[in-house]
């Protein structure tokens, strides 16, 4: 057994997110079309006395580090089934925006299922990785996965897709969270006395994504909760228009907010509309990244 594994896993954004009406259980049917990026949270798996998580970064004071930590969660998760002691020490390296929609909390369970699973030895087949993964958060199974995917059912049954080219973003990383129970609640209450669809998938974007084709894809992004994330964080309409004005192709909330993604031409026009959202002061920070993204990978062992 070795003294520690590390696992690198990517943030996400949504490409589609087509949400439909609230179900009897509370979640909301979606077409989750999932692209990975190239901002990581990385987290390492040592042997200890006894399960405690440590988390470093920019952002590591909003990250609580008790059991309720997602990474906690999902090394319980997999110990149980076996009658293992989840005796370990989860340190996570932080790089994903806390709160920001773009599924840092998910990353890291990903990441601490994939490290505990190589420690304890266990080689668990991926089929019930998956659905550890589906109990702990309808986006953790695509934080595994990486790449491209769309996802139905609440967010948690995935079919790959294909990616025919990178694509460059820069995502503006707001002051403040926004939480995603409280962005569902608020899509509830906007479309309340509405005929709410089902959501579809857009061939015209799958198609896009297929091509590797950034205008074509520009034309076909969206998401159903950026209404709700928009009335709950007014001043994101502000960094929205920052960004258009600044030569990116689209820009959209990322998921359920609050941070913003700019789908940009290439390298050095995400460079420009970084520089221009930093210094319109609408954003806290600014980040460039490319996708698609590989899913939870081993580093370190
Ligand atoms: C907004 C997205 O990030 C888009 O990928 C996801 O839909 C959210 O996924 P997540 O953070 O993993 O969410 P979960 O931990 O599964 O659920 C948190 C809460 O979000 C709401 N929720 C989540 C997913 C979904 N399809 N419908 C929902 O209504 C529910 O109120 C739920 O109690
Ligand atoms: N490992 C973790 N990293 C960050 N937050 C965590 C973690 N574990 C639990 N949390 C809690 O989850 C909340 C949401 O954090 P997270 O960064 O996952 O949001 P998000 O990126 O908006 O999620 P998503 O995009 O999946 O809806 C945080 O405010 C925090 O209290």
């Amino acid at each position: 057994m070795s003294a520690s594994v590390t696992v690198r896993v990517p943030a996400k954004v949504n490409v589609q997110l087509a949400v439909g009406a609230a179900r009897p259980d509370g979640f909301h049917d979606l077409a989750n079309v999932f692209l990975a990026v190239g901002l990581y949270d990385e987290v390492t798996a040592t042997p200890a006395d006894e399960l405690s998580v440590t988390c470093a970064g920019p952002d590591a004071g909003q990250v609580p580090l008790d059991r309720t930590n997602l990474a906690a969660r999902a090394a319980l998760a997999l110990a149980a089934p076996h009658g293992i002691d989840p005796a370990v020490h989860l340190h996570i390296t932080k790089d994903i925006p806390v709160a920001g929609g773009m599924a840092g909390g998910s990353a890291d369970a990903a990441g601490a299922l994939v490290a505990c699973d190589a420690l304890w030895g266990l080689n668990t087949p991926r089929e019930e990785l998956l659905d550890i993964c589906a109990q702990l958060g309808s986006d953790v199974p695509f934080s595994l996965v990486g790449g491209a995917a769309l996802g139905t059912g609440r967010g948690e049954k995935l079919r790959p897709l294909d990616v025919g080219g990178t694509f460059h973003w820069v995502f503006a990383v707001a002051d403040g969270g926004l939480s995603t129970p409280a962005v569902y609640r608020e899509f509830d209450r906007l479309t309340e006395g509405t005929e709410v669809p089902e959501p579809v998938a857009s061939q015209e974007l799958l198609d896009a994504l297929a091509k590797g084709d950034a205008t074509a894809l520009a034309a076909t992004l969206s998401n159903d909760l950026q209404p709700a994330a928009l009335s709950l964080f007014p001043s994101l309409a502000d960094t929205l228009e920052t960004g258009r004005r600044a030569g990116a192709l689209a820009a959209l909330v990322s998921g359920s907010g609050p941070t913003t993604a700019f789908l940009v031409r290439d390298a050095e026009s995400a460079t420009g509309v970084a520089r221009s959202l930093l210094a319109s002061g609408t954003c806290r920070t600014a980040r460039t990244a490319v996708s698609p993204a590989p899913g939870a990978t081993v580093v370190r062992a």
